[in-house]
């Protein structure tokens, strides 16, 4: 197992603040691992994925410390060079799939022209690479997909379709913010399902979730977030038989998991 990203003393504050809203963090995720970050709402587990992907608006946010793709500094990369890798090496995945898409275009529109604003095909290649992107989720009735429109499919099948497009360039990483969260149990299943094959093909994930029960199905690795610091760090399989912090306790109490859900 290689490392692929390597984060080091990572923070984020505000420009005209001189408080870190992300304290200086540090942790690493090698191929084929998820690593789940937890924590209460506002603790900067989002904060930290746009800090990864480099999303945070720099007249606005100051980010500090180290961010290593594969042992290369992404932190002082040039704006210019940020789009080889955003979206292609590292793709992430957000949490409302309805408002990923216009409501008045057909989903294969809008998947041949994300297709084309990153790779120069014509529009037949690029609906070609579109039906392959989700058959290689295997999502029914491909060509149906593309001819209809968002609101007439549900949020899983939404979700379904971008992670597929996430991963039309082989991305090594992918960092998932709470993309299972507004599904509904059976959509979430399938969702967590296609992690699971995208995780034994190699690919890291970046796991940002409140839900427990999907770290317990999913992750390998933890972390726990407060406040802008990691306080607490481990396997998923130790932190949830015998967790440090008072706070992990009783976000765990609060889940009412238990240690046999752990891997
Ligand atoms: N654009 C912003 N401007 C100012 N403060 C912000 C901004 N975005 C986030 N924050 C603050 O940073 C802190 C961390 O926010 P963040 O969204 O990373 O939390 P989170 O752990 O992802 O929460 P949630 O689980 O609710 O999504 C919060 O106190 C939030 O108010």
């Amino acid at each position: 197992m290689s490392e692929l990203l390597k984060v080091s003393d990572l923070s984020v504050r505000l420009k005209h603040s001189s408080r870190a809203i992300v304290q200086p963090i540090s942790f690493a995720l090698r191929t084929g691992r998820v690593l789940a970050i937890v924590g209460e709402s506002g603790s900067g587990k989002t904060l930290t994925c746009k800090a990864l992907m480099q999303l945070l608006d720099t007249k606005k946010f100051v980010l500090s410390g180290s961010i290593q793709f594969k042992g290369k500094e992404l932190l002082s990369m040039a704006e210019k060079d940020i789009h080889i890798w955003r979206g292609k090496k590292i793709a992430m995945v957000v949490q409302n799939p309805m408002t990923a898409f216009n409501p008045t275009i057909r989903i294969g529109s809008q998947i041949v022209e994300t297709i084309r604003a990153h790779q120069k095909l014509g529009k037949k290649e690029a609906y070609a690479a579109g039906i392959r992107a989700l058959e290689r989720m295997n999502l029914p009735r491909c060509e149906q997909l593309m001819n209809s429109y968002p609101d007439s499919l549900s949020g899983g099948m939404l979700q379904r379709i971008i992670i597929a497009l996430s991963l039309i360039h082989d991305p090594d990483i992918l960092i998932a913010d709470e993309a299972t969260t507004a599904l509904d149990v059976k959509n979430q299943n399938l969702v967590l399902e296609e992690f699971e094959k995208i995780k034994s093909s190699g690919i890291g994930i970046l796991l940002v979730t409140h839900d427990f029960g999907v770290v317990a199905k999913l992750a390998d690795d933890m972390i726990v977030m407060r406040q802008g610091e990691i306080i607490e760090r481990g396997t998923v399989f130790d932190i949830f038989s015998s967790p440090k912090e008072k706070y992990t306790k009783k976000l765990l109490e609060a889940s009412n998991l238990t240690r046999g859900e752990a891997k």
